[in-house]
């Protein structure tokens, strides 16, 4: 009995010692803490910490990349070049684009700018793009979604692809200098965000996806930037980048499990796999958000109230799928919501622009006769 007792603080601090040990060591900290294995995968918990370092490529991967690469045409047809640029995706870009230029309550909108500034656009997120796939070829040919891309089937060799890059990025960032120095300065820092930021956290923090969405959100401030000759002090264009922004939170995190098996298996950190339920309650967030976002445009200014008629409906129809894939964050429900968000996109930005020229419209007559009067 002594015996037990003169024991017990020992006991007592041995065993809060362990369980704190434990606690650390499933949770947050590597066992060392701050010596070199605080950098290697196998001290992590993945569930737990958003970080990890990048795994090497699998030899076999580097071997058959290779011979593709080896037996590319020595100059690549010029269709497999546009290709790096993700054409689709550059379509998007330039619309939105446009859409916000539309939007932006500034007068004397001018063809020219409107072409320096689609050009322009098009040539940054063509670069963006390129240098992208530039970097991950070794990733792009184990995923059946990207192995037909340029480089991994041998179409484009990686330096022709660099160059690509590096000529478009020079052409889009000076045409959209010559737009106005914002919009320059934007273009240019999109590339540097995309290709020096996104791409390689993709292999590293789940966190790419909040960068990712950045990215997808500066082109509308470039269209915003064009109309009003550098000012983006209207609460108009946080309101275009804002939707454009939490947008890509349903589309990409509904994408993302959809193919979680491949970036699992490829090393890329995303939510989806790393942690699905986070991921899920994440895209409901940012749906939600689109209900707030929306009276912005009404608030501001850029469209009359009767929007948000027409605006609800379609965000209780996205808020309705990611409900659906928080519940149950499944391939079904997140192909369901991925489908949702690509109807989602275009219908607000119809409603907003359709809304905005109406009101423009309707705004114009209350001044005419005004005017007549005036004149008589
Ligand atoms: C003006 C300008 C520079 C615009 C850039 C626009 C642009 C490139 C947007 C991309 C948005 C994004 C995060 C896509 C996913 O890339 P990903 O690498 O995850 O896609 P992947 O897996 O298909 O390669």
């Amino acid at each position: 009995m002594l015996n037990s007792f003169s024991h017990w603080p020992y006991k007592s601090c041995f065993s809060a010692r362990s369980s704190w040990r434990r606690f650390f060591s499933q949770n947050v900290v590597p066992i060392r803490p701050l010596s070199r294995s605080f950098f290697f995968k196998k001290n992590y918990r993945y569930n737990s910490v958003p970080f990890s370092p990048p795994s090497s490529p699998d030899p076999q991967v580097l071997n058959f990349l290779q011979k593709r690469i080896q037996s590319a045409p020595r100059f690549p047809k010029p269709s497999a070049l546009l290709e790096l640029g993700k054409p689709r995706l550059t379509i998007l870009v330039v619309l939105t684009t446009m859409s916000s230029y539309a939007l932006a309550p500034y007068p004397g909108l001018s063809f020219g700018t409107l072409v320096w500034l689609t050009m322009g656009t098009a040539l940054c997120s063509v670069s963006a793009n390129a240098f992208n796939q530039c970097m991950e070829p070794t990733l792009d040919c184990q995923m059946a979604r990207t192995r037909g891309r340029p480089i991994p089937r041998g179409a484009v060799r990686p330096e022709y692809g660099w160059l690509f890059a590096s000529t478009t990025g020079i052409l889009g960032s000076s045409m959209s200098f010559l737009v106005n120095p914002t919009v320059g300065w934007l273009g240019l820092a999109n590339i540097v965000l995309y290709m020096g930021v996104y791409t390689p956290l993709k292999r590293i923090s789940i966190l790419n996806t909040w960068v990712g969405s950045i990215v997808g959100a500066l082109p509308p401030l470039m269209g915003w930037a064009a109309c009003s000759g550098g000012d983006l002090s209207h609460a108009g264009a946080f309101f275009t980048a804002a939707i454009l922004f939490a947008w890509q939170f349903p589309h990409f995190n509904a994408f993302s499990t959809m193919v979680a098996d491949d970036y699992k298996r490829c090393g890329y950190q995303m939510a989806s796999w790393k942690r699905p339920a986070l991921n899920a309650r994440v895209a409901l967030r940012y749906s939600l958000l689109f209900l707030p976002l929306s009276y912005g445009f009404v608030w501001s200014g850029i469209v009359n109230p009767s929007y948000m008629v027409g605006a609800s409906a379609a965000n209780l129809y996205l808020i309705a799928k990611a409900w659906q894939f928080y519940r149950n964050p499944y391939k079904t429900n997140a192909r369901s919501l991925f489908f949702a968000s690509l109807l989602h996109l275009p219908l607000i930005f119809i409603l907003t622009l359709g809304s905005h020229m109406f009101k423009v419209w309707k705004d114009s007559e209350r001044i005419e006769p005004d005017n007549s009067s005036s004149g008589d």
